[in-house]
């Protein structure tokens, strides 16, 4: 994949002057990608990890576990004679080699939320100390449900009393495990980051959610589904147990060859060019059975104004998201695919009728505090947008060009190019920071419109 290149500090948003028409690639999941490297770097056995995501948060990823001594290879297959030493579909491929898990180490989290949240139970099971660090903002975003319940399930962990980064986890070789009440109302991270590395407890894990709300499900399921697929036994409510209550036994786990699903939340902008733009957009191999949140866009830009329709082709199912150029306003619960919220918001400002976007407080936690950076950068083009307790109000005004602030996170810059397409005079600050997840977003975004006109 390519890498992404130097952006000025202010990207000029290209703005479209026709319908566009155009097939977009989407790279792997992040969410997937940075599962499949926990579960294969804790697996008894080696294993591959195909069409990974390339980016900022895999990369720290990658070389987080790579620093604990787990063996990962990158490699490129084509269809033709590499194929044969790298078996599978062509493309880039990670061969993971498990090992003993060894510190001191030290980690770099950057601002990921997967890495800052799977990792420290991952360390725990490390022959020592593992130091982890991050981005200034990742010092604000809550670690404290995950830190307490490694200490109540037998973990050393110095966090100078804050609950949060920086910290070090004092690796005994080996975790006790067994039950665990936390409250997850702030991050579904919380639950995913015990489940993944729960099989390698001596006693397995037992977490019993206990706060108010818990957002984002659907990549709680991601976790039950990649778990059961490399061998765990996993109880959970979905499947008839305790409400709340999920269960992974102790065993050793399976090292698979397992090829990434595209991004469906990267895909977001790209389909949302189709709706804002009156045109149609293309998303080869999209998924027809997922837990990523982002298939839920076909239902909700649906709402919004465009149609969808699935193809069979020979290389597999592709998605068409075809719009009218008219969009409406939404009422819409987003605490399932909270991570959607940027660009929803943005198609949102360019409807014909208000929206409201609910269930979504815990957005003031990622990586900026979302509500607050849309609601600002959305009234300084002209918006009028609202913060509720728990997500936005917005009523479309006609809107002007501008500089809009990303504050290093990757799904303002999207948004942000999203206004541009209809508004002429976006400018988006550090658009470079869309390398956490979509290192290629500008080239991308530009190919898109090359036959639309901007
Ligand atoms: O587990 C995951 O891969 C993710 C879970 C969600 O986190 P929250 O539950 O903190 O929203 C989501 O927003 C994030 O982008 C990725
Ligand atoms: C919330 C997000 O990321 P993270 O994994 O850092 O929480 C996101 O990608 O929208």
């Amino acid at each position: 994949m390519t890498e992404s290149s130097v952006q000025p500090a202010l990207w000029p948003a290209p703005y479209a002057n026709g319908a566009v028409e155009a097939t977009v690639t989407v790279p792997g999941s992040k969410s997937v990608t940075n599962r499949g490297l926990v579960l294969a770097a804790l697996a008894a056995e080696p294993g591959w990890l195909r069409r990974p995501l390339r980016s900022r948060d895999t990369l720290l990823m990658a070389d987080a576990l790579r620093a604990m001594g787990v063996g990962i290879e990158e490699t490129v297959s084509s269809s033709s004679s590499a194929a044969a030493a790298v078996p599978g579909p062509s493309g880039e491929a990670w061969r993971v080699i498990p090992s003993g898990l060894h510190g001191p180490a030290t980690v770099d989290v950057g601002n990921a939320g997967t890495v800052m949240r799977f990792l420290p139970p991952v360390a725990t099971l490390a022959d020592g100390a593992v130091r982890f660090d991050g981005d200034p903002r990742s010092y604000q975003r809550p670690l404290h449900s995950v830190i307490n319940a490694l200490r109540a399930l037998g973990a050393r962990i110095d966090d100078d009393g804050r609950g949060s980064l920086p910290l070090t986890v004092h690796g005994g070789g080996a975790l006790e495990g067994g039950a665990v009440e936390i409250d997850a109302s702030a991050s579904s991270q919380f639950v995913s980051a015990l489940l993944l590395s729960g099989a390698r407890f001596n006693q397995g894990v037992e977490v019993r959610h206990v706060g108010a709300v818990l957002p984002s499900l659907p990549h709680i399921r991601m976790t039950v589904d990649m778990l059961r697929g490399v061998g765990a036994q996993v109880d959970e409510p979905e499947t008839g147990g305790e409400p709340n209550v999920w269960r992974v036994s102790a065993g050793a786990l399976l090292g698979r060859d397992l090829t990434v699903e595209p991004d469906l939340s990267n895909a977001q902008p790209f389909l949302a060019a189709a709706l804002v733009t009156g045109g149609r957009v293309t998303v080869p191999d999209w998924p027809e059975r997922t837990t990523q949140p982002g298939d839920a866009l076909r239902e909700i830009f649906t709402g919004m104004g465009g149609s969808c329709e699935f193809a069979e082709t020979a290389e597999g199912t592709s998605l068409t998201f075809t719009g009218t150029g008219r969009i409406h306003g939404v009422d819409l619960d987003l605490s399932e695919v909270g991570e959607l919220t940027p660009g929803i918001a943005a198609v949102a400002a360019l409807a014909d009728s208000p929206s409201t976007l609910r269930g979504v407080a815990h957005l003031r936690l990622h990586e900026t505090d979302r509500l607050a950076a849309l609601t600002k950068e959305i009234n300084e083009l002209g918006g009028d947008v609202t913060e509720t307790a728990d997500g936005l109000h917005i009523r479309p005004r006609p809107l002007h060009g501008g500089v809009f602030h990303t504050y290093d996170d990757h799904r303002m810059a999207t948004a942000g190019s999203i206004i541009g397409l209809a508004v002429a005079g976006v400018e988006i600050e550090n658009v470079g920071t869309t390398a956490k997840t979509l290192p290629d977003f500008p080239r991308m975004w530009t190919d898109m419109l090359a036959g639309a006109g901007a």
